[in-house]
């Protein structure tokens, strides 16, 4: 659906964005993941001609942004949920926005609904809280009932039962066809329903694939403590395992805890522990961005 080929932006002398080229599918939803400063801003802007890119392009269904015919129906995004006036209340605000597209004022009263904010459609926006800024901002993109969501960072501010809400309203969203992009510095909390990744790192793309791709790349193992260590890591090594001892430890990598437990039992070797290890994403994303500035993981 989104194709975003050769992207470059220069500012000064540092390259915030650099030749950046990824697809993002329709009917999944797809996580922008990187540290701060990596240039996922920068890319969303790009991505809906607010900022105008050095190099390469961004086409929704092969049609560069700037040809659509009517963008409000492509495309909804929310680059900056403070963007709104403060002393309009949420319904003049969507109004408002409904105008400037040609959208019928109908939509307003549905986006309302849609987003929770219908007992709030009445408050002026300057005394909502962020939470309800992201999820009126939400509802403005909501509004030309568009068939792909752009969202830069959209649960800042929420609280957990705001977030619950929003990753189940982006998966729904999804699984009706459309085309969910959604940045985040928030490793732990994309992993748990985005479907694919893009991961940048100083302004680089370092891996566009699917979240089922990386984990099962993850390295399985087994994690062994006993009181014959020694003994037990020649009889690993002998039966072909690569074995690492960890101070107190054994850990086996690349097998199952039921290859170890039968070399175990078969040579009569009592246990403190045996478990299964595996990395988790954030692990794989940390080492990925490893050279660029810290991931923010809770
Ligand atoms: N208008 C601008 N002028 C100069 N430099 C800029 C501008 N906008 C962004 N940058 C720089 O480009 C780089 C990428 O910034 P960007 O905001 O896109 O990153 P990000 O991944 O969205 O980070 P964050 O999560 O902190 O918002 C940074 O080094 C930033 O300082």
């Amino acid at each position: 659906m989104i194709t975003v080929t050769a992207l470059t932006k220069r500012y000064g002398n540092s390259l915030a964005v650099d030749d950046m080229t990824f697809g993002v599918a329709a009917g999944r939803v797809t996580g922008f993941v990187g540290p701060n400063g990596a240039g996922k801003s920068t890319t969303m802007r790009m991505m809906v001609g607010l900022t105008h890119p050095g190099a390469g392009d961004v086409r929704y269904s092969g049609v560069h942004y700037r040809d659509l015919k009517d963008p409000a129906r492509i495309v909804g995004a929310v680059l900056d949920a403070r963007c709104m006036h403060p002393g309009r209340t949420a319904r003049n605000h969507l109004r408002a926005t409904a105008a400037l597209s040609g959208i019928p004022f109908r939509r307003v009263g549905e986006v309302l609904a849609e987003v929770g904010l219908e007992p709030a459609a009445n408050k002026r926006a300057g005394k909502f809280s962020l939470g309800m800024r992201q999820r009126l901002a939400l509802a403005s993109a909501l509004l030309g009932e568009p068939q792909v969501l752009l969202l830069d960072e959209p649960s800042n501010g929420l609280d957990p039962d705001g977030i619950r809400w929003l990753r189940d309203y982006l998966k729904d969203f999804a699984r009706r066809g459309g085309t969910v992009f959604v940045s985040s510095h928030l490793i732990s909390e994309l992993s748990m329903f985005a479907d694919d990744l893009v991961v940048i790192g100083a302004g680089r793309l370092l891996a566009a694939e699917s979240v089922a791709a990386i984990t099962g790349r993850n390295d399985v193992g087994v994690l062994v403590r006993t009181l014959q260590l020694v003994e037990l890591e020649a009889l690993l090594a002998a039966h072909g395992l690569a074995v690492e001892n960890v101070v107190d430890r054994l850990v086996v990598h690349g097998t199952t805890r039921d290859v170890v437990s039968q070399i175990v039992f078969d040579n009569s070797i009592r246990l403190l522990e045996l478990s299964e290890t595996s990395r988790s994403l954030e692990d794989s994303l940390l080492d990925m961005t490893r050279s660029s500035a810290e991931f923010a993981s809770t």
